[in-house]
């Protein structure tokens, strides 16, 4: 009520009170006596009344006006208060100071749809009518003084926070919030923020400038930066700069484009060390499609990037390998193979996919064989060995197979691995080498390996079971014959067919093994006496000496045999051998087609043998070696031409010993290097001695085989002439035939070396070597000198008369020099003087002498003095 109000309703009281009083003064002097002028009174009192009464009734109508004017405004306040209160979003009661609820919004009815009739509800009635539907209370902290805040959980699941405050006149004004979804949000909020703390994967959330506002806990753990560390940084903190500059640029494009970004960075971590991430980054928008944030959300996969790298390697080796792979399953049925596999059997992966690997088994082996490995396999968790397989196309190889158990997490067999390779090359390569060490390659016959290996059990054996043991050494008598003049092909055929023969004549149990060249050794095991190796050594010799078949020819060679025994001969193998070799040795010079048993004869000589090579070593050193000159004289005016130098030993206890038995055992332990040297040096020297003295000669030397295997070259030739002054021309190198019968290129390179110096080449000894015109060509030789044998025999024998002929014919048509060695009569000087044989030497014209005897003769001789007819 407004105060004009209040004061004219004072008013009113007022002046109904006076007229009260005035009422009461009137009854008052009507019942009083003694009361004069009374009417006068009356009239007064009625006036006042009537203006009393007019002024009341006009303030009581104005009253009355201003009531309903309240009374309208106090309506549309009330209900604009009740819009008011039914507008608010939270529920809302009025309670009054008594605890009766004045008003309640309709959200009231529907968060309490329970209260009935809100008329008569009131304060305590409604809390008891709450309970039963209350869960639970919780007290929240109010932020308005007076007020009482907290929150009501509804067994409809509602949560409906509750706000009571006192309003001034003591009511209470009870606010209600259905807080439900809010706390559900809330809820979820927290959860998402529960998750993103205990996410296994690493969180960061940068704003828009990329400045991180958040990490969770494992980025700290991946990157090892502590949040502090982190947040405020840039985004690009991690970068390793091992990424390309186009990923970045990729991702920022990206998320730019509103898309979220996937893909893999390489980071560098705190400590520097590198780690994979896979991120997925994306825009946290706001309602209006603004970018607030970005939120990166990465998995640290160093472990399976590193697991790929290792599977690409893996998978690299399965299908590149060269060895087989095949993985089996539990069962045992094939679940994959590699490439090699597929190569190695001829199986491609869709013809044994699923099927056992029993298909690749050839059969080679038992049951029990395949029962043992899977045992094996079981027991172990693995097998490893060799084992015979077959192909798709049925052909049966070797392979070294290992199988391998992989366990599954219980421990149980999940899957067999085998992986095998084809060892076929080198079982074959190991047969080889095997055959390599212990056979001959041309006859297949044991070699000296073998049949030394052999020959020690023998020895042991024999000692032990108290046998006897023979060795047949066998030599071929004509093999070299064969060799050089129908070629190696035939010589190779020849040794084959010896070797067959060879083993036709002994038992299966004997050894007949190649020794090398031409020789074979026959090992007799378990014989009863000397008898039997003598029985065998004739059949032998008997077998070898029946006619070979070489290119459809009958060819006859034969054979020298040694007998050693043990026991008897020798006690171990080495010496059996040796003593063999030397009966062998006198088989052969007691005429061919022998055999001989060895006797302790041979052995003394073998010594003394040994005993001239000691000798020989020294020989040079001890001045015990000369140079003796043959002159050399043309046949029919017996001028002297050249001269042969021919080396001389002069043994302090044995006296002089000839070429032929020192000259051989010089080549055999290489001394004649030396001594060849020597011999030339000499030789150059004295022959430039001779011509100061006025006889100026050719000289000619002898030079062995062996002497070019050890360095003499024409080089070092040069060097020796150069020393003496001597002219190349004036020099003649004597080789011996067997030299070029070898054919090769590199006796023509060594040989025209010579030539190219100057120098002149002879062939010594010719006919013997059994040369042939053909091969003749090929060389760069000047001269051929005929075998003393042949001009020997020229007179007595016809054979060597036109063999002599044929040789002088076959040098005319090569345009080749000829010397005839040996000549001894003046018969055979005439023979070959009228044949064309120009020159000669020979005791007929003088021997080999001393260089100060040959100076002497020369300046002695006249042709006619050599019993030369004119
Ligand atoms: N029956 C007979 N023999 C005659 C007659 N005239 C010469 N002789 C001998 O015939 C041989 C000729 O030498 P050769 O055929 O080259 O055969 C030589 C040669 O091949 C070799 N020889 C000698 N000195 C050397 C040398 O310094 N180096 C090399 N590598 N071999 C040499 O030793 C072989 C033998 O030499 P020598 O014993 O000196 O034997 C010499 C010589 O003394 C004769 O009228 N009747």
């Amino acid at each position: 009520m407004s105060k004009s109000s209040t004061r004219k309703l004072k008013l009113i009281l007022l002046l109904t009170g006076i007229n009260l009083c005035v009422l009461f003064f009137i009854l008052w002097k009507e019942t009083t006596p003694g009361t004069g002028n009374a009417s006068i009174d009356s009239r007064v009192i009625g006036v006042v009344m009537f203006i009393v009464f007019a002024l009341l009734f006009l303030l009581m109508g104005d009253l009355m006006r201003r009531f309903v004017i309240l009374r309208r405004q106090s309506d549309k306040a009330r209900e604009r208060m009740h819009d008011a209160v039914e507008s608010l979003s939270e529920a809302f009661a009025l309670f009054s100071p008594t605890g009766r609820m004045l008003l309640c919004n309709s959200r009231w009815r529907q968060v309490y749809p329970w209260l009935d009739n809100l008329e008569l509800e009131r304060w305590d009635t409604f809390k008891e009518q709450l309970k039963p539907h209350l869960t639970h209370f919780e007290p929240v902290e109010s932020e308005q003084p007076g007020s009482t805040s907290y929150v009501e959980h509804l067994d409809s699941g509602h949560a409906i926070l509750a706000s009571d405050s006192r309003t001034r006149e003591g009511g209470l004004a009870c606010v209600r919030t259905d807080i439900t979804h809010t706390q559900k949000i809330e809820q979820k909020l927290r959860n998402l923020g529960r998750a993103l703390e205990q996410s296994p994967a690493s969180v960061m959330i940068t704003n828009t400038r990329g400045i991180i506002e958040y990490v969770n806990p494992k980025f700290c753990e991946v990157s090892g930066y502590s949040r502090e560390e982190a947040i405020g940084q840039g985004a690009g903190m991690l970068r390793s700069g091992e990424m390309p500059d186009d990923v970045y640029r990729d991702l920022w494009k990206t998320l730019e484009k509103g898309k979220e970004w996937h893909g893999h960075l390489l980071n560098r971590r705190k400590d520097g060390s590198l780690f994979w991430e896979s991120a997925s980054i994306s825009a946290v928008r706001d309602e209006f499609g603004n970018c607030q944030s970005y939120i990166a959300v990465k998995e640290d996969i160093t472990q399976q990037k590193e697991m790929e790298e290792q599977l690409k390697m893996i998978e690299a080796v399965f299908s590149t390998s060269n060895e087989a792979i095949m993985v089996a399953d539990r069962d045992g049925l094939i679940k994959t193979i590699n490439p090699a596999f597929s190569r190695i059997t001829g199986y491609t992966l869709e013809e044994v996919q699923g099927r056992n690997p029993s298909i690749l088994s050839s059969g080679r082996h038992e049951a029990g064989f395949y029962q043992d490995m899977w045992q094996d396999i079981m027991q172990q968790g693995c097998w490893s060995g060799e084992i015979w397989n077959r192909r798709k196309n049925g052909t049966i190889y070797p392979e070294w197979l290992s199988v391998s158990v992989v366990y599954d997490s219980e421990g149980n067999p999940s899957e067999y691995v085998a992986v095998f390779s084809d060892i076929t090359q080198r079982k074959n390569d190991e047969a080889q080498i095997v055959r390599q060490a212990y056979y001959d390659e041309l006859t297949e016959l044991p070699n000296r390996t073998l049949l030394s290996d052999r020959l020690n059990l023998a020895i042991a054996t024999a000692n032990r079971d108290e046998q006897i043991i023979a060795l047949l050494f066998i030599d071929l008598d004509r093999f070299k014959y064969v060799n050089d003049s129908m070629g190696h092909e035939y010589g190779d055929d020849l040794l084959k067919q010896v070797a067959q023969r060879l083993n036709g004549c002994v038992r299966n149990t004997d050894t007949v093994a190649r020794f090398g060249g031409d020789e074979f050794v026959i090992l007799l095991h378990n014989i009863k006496s000397e008898a039997d190796a003598s029985y065998v050594a004739n059949k032998l010799i008997e077998s070898l000496s029946t006619p070979f078949l070489l290119a459809e020819r009958e060819i006859i060679i034969g054979a020298s045999i040694g007998i050693a025994m043990h026991p008897g001969d020798a006690d171990t193998a080495e010496t059996l051998l040796r003593n063999a070799d030397l009966a062998m040795y006198r088989a052969k010079q007691s005429g061919r087609n022998q055999a001989h048993f060895f006797t302790a004869a041979m052995q003394e000589h073998a010594n003394q043998r040994m005993t001239l090579e000691q000798d020989l070593r020294h020989a040079l050193e001890r001045k015990q070696l000369e140079v003796y000159y043959q002159p050399i004289i043309t046949g029919d005016s017996g001028d002297v031409k050249g001269v042969e130098a021919l080396l001389r030993w002069h043994h302090p206890e044995r006296g002089m010993i000839p070429p032929d038995q020192f000259i051989p055992m010089a080549e055999e332990t290489g001394l004649i290097g030396s001594i060849g040297e020597w011999v030339l040096d000499t030789a150059c020297q004295q022959i430039q001695q001779l011509a100061a003295a006025g006889h100026e000669l050719y000289l000619s030397v002898n030079v062995s085989e062996r002497q070019r295997d050890l360095g003499l070259d024409a080089e070092a030739v040069r060097a020796v002439l150069e020393h003496h002054n001597l002219h190349p021309s004036r020099l003649i190198l004597e080789i011996t035939e067997g030299l070029l019968l070898q054919d090769s290129e590199e006796t023509v390179t060594w040989l025209q070396g010579f030539k190219d110096l100057g120098i002149s080449l002879a062939i010594d000894d010719f006919g013997t070597g059994y040369s042939s015109l053909s091969y003749l060509k090929h060389f760069p030789v000047d001269s051929l000198k005929i075998d003393r044998e042949f001009v020997r025999d020229l007179d007595s024998d016809r054979y060597a008369g036109s063999l002599v002929t044929a040789i002088i014919s076959m040098a005319a048509s090569l345009e080749l020099r000829l010397i005839a060695e040996g000549v001894e009569t003046e018969k055979q000087r005439l023979t070959l003087v009228s044949q064309g044989c120009r020159y000669m030497q020979g005791y007929l014209f003088c021997p080999p002498l001393p260089v100060d005897k040959l100076s002497s003769w020369l300046d002695n001789y006249r042709p006619t003095h050599c019993g030369m007819e004119p």
